[in-house]
């Protein structure tokens, strides 16, 4: 977004951990304290409710456009404001051409974020969203905690955590942009021919380590019992 101004907002449980940086001009970078969450499912699906909440005491007042996006990527081609949108998402690398029925939606009809076999258009990815008005960003956000509270009631969790939530979203109230798998690449897929950037990666990790260790923390009492 070369000669615009942006605004990082990084979300952390360890606001003393991130480096310095050094940020080009226009750039702002802003840390928000973030609660810590147990269970890494927690830890992303609470996003919603954290931008939710944040967009209306914070973003609404400092920012036209708000885009949300997972931690571990890395830009790595141009993103620029071609972007933009009233609200964007973005397909998923695993499944641009999967057909309605191989999208890993949640199927269970106990669960808020159910979508029919016989429904649904893309199966967008959890990582890159909004984009957004502050507004839509806020509506997006809203149903998506919502949704996952009332799964929390009802002892229920969504496949795919929030990004299973953001499906259903987008399912009736349809993004006004799509960005293709150049904006959410991720290596471990084999690249097609006609991908000619990966403009947006995922940083390779391996998850379940860093999962694990999230669990034995917990377990060590670092970040408090394993009561859930
Ligand atoms: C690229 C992409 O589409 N990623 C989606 C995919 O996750 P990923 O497989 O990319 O999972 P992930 O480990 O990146 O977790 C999602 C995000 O939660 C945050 N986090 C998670 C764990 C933790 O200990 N600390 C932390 O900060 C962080 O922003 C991270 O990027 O599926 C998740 C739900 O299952 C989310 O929908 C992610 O958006
Ligand atoms: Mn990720």
């Amino acid at each position: 977004m070369v000669g615009h101004k942006v605004t990082y907002y990084i979300f952390t449980d360890q606001v003393s951990n991130i480096p310095a940086f050094t940020l080009g001009t226009g750039r702002k970078l802003v840390t928000l304290e973030a609660p810590s969450y147990q269970r890494w499912q927690d830890v992303s699906m609470r996003r919603m409710e954290m931008i939710r909440d944040q967009s209306h005491q914070r973003f609404i007042h400092e920012v036209d456009y708000l885009v949300c996006v997972d931690v571990d990527m890395r830009f790595s081609d141009e993103v620029g404001v071609e972007i933009l949108s009233i609200v964007f998402g973005t397909l998923h690398p695993g499944f641009y051409t999967a057909s309605r029925e191989g999208f890993t939606y949640e199927r269970r009809p106990e669960s808020t974020a159910y979508i029919p076999r016989d429904e649904g258009d893309f199966y967008y990815a959890g990582g890159f969203f909004g984009g957004g008005t502050v507004e839509e960003v806020y509506r997006l956000t809203n149903f998506c905690h919502n949704a996952m509270m009332v799964d929390k009631e009802r002892q229920i969790e969504a496949i795919w955590h929030d990004e299973s939530y953001l499906n259903k979203y987008f399912l009736y109230q349809k993004p006004t942009k799509i960005l293709s798998p150049e904006y959410l690449w991720d290596n471990d897929f084999a690249a097609p021919d006609f991908l000619k950037k990966r403009r947006f990666v995922a940083v390779s990790k391996n998850h379940n380590a860093i999962r694990n260790k999230r669990a034995l923390q917990s377990v060590s009492g670092i970040e408090g019992n394993l009561h859930r």
